[in-house]
This record gives C-alpha cells, structure tokens and sequence, in this order.
C-alpha cells in the first residue's frame, strides 16, 4: 500500500500581491518542479506550528502561518500526498533559499507559467481564480 505523506506548505503573498515560488533542487523529491515552500508535519504538530517550523529551517525567516487555503490529496507514482496551504505572512527577516534552487515572487496571473509539482496545481488555480485582474 502507499504511504500518505502530509505535508504544509506557505502561500506568502508580498506587498505587490505577488507570491513566492520555490524550484525543488535536483536532488529532492519530485525534483525540479515549481512548489509553495513547506515540508512534512511531524506527529502531534499542528499545521501552523508545522509550517512555521519548515520556513524557519528552509528559507530563514520567519512566518505567521494564517488559515488553510486549499487542502488536497494526490496520488504520485510511490506516495500519496495529503498537501495542506495555508496563507501566510512574513513577519521577520527576508525568504532565502538553502535547499531550492531558486526562489521567485510571482504575480498571480503568471503562475501558470511555471512547472508546478502535480499535487500542487488545485491552490494554484484556486489562486489565480481568486483574484481576477482586468
Ligand atoms: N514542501 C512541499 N512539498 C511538496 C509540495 N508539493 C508536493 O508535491 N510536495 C512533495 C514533495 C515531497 O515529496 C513532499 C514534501 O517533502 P519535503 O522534502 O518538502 O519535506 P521535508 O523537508 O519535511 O522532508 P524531509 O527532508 O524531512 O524528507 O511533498 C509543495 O507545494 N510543498
């Protein structure tokens, strides 16, 4: 049977309404893919306390994780993944990558311009629907 993974993950929105995007290093899991940054919750950890924790270590700085945003299961080759976004707001010091290859802060009409992991596309979509710019 797969292993179901969850896992939190950051929609960080900056003062331009653009988010930030992080492109999975070659040597991660689903490698080379577009993500929201984030990580697995650990037993017994609430998501906010999760996601929390995940951005201090992958991007150091620090974020008020706020409410869920979309909550989706997907099926990949080896695992299923239960992917849980929450919005969240900076609160200290500036996002840097130490494990992605890349981070960048993207309008929402743009983000369909990125390779995004699968499990990812529904809060994508649900967020370019969310706001719609004449
Ligand atoms: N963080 C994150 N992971 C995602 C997203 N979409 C998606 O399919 N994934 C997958 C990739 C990984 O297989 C898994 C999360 O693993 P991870 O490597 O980011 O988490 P972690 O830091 O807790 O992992 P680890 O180093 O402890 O193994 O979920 C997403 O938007 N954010």
């Amino acid at each position: 049977m797969k292993k179901t993974v969850k896992v939190v993950a950051a929609i960080i929105e900056n003062s331009d309404e653009e988010i930030l995007c992080a492109l999975r290093a070659p040597d991660m899991a689903i490698p080379n893919m577009w993500e929201f940054p984030g990580g697995k919750v650990e037993e017994g950890e609430d998501l906010q306390t999760a996601l929390e924790r995940e951005i201090q270590e992958e991007l150091s700085c620090e974020i008020d994780a706020q409410e869920v945003f979309n909550d989706h299961t997907h099926e990949y080759e080896n695992f299923i993944i239960h992917l849980i976004a929450l919005k969240a707001k900076l609160t200290k010091g500036h996002p840097r990558a130490s494990e992605h290859s890349k981070l960048i802060w993207l309008s929402r009409k743009n983000l369909k311009s990125l390779m995004w992991a699968p499990a990812d596309i529904p809060a994508v979509d649900q967020l370019m629907d969310e706001k719609v710019t004449t």
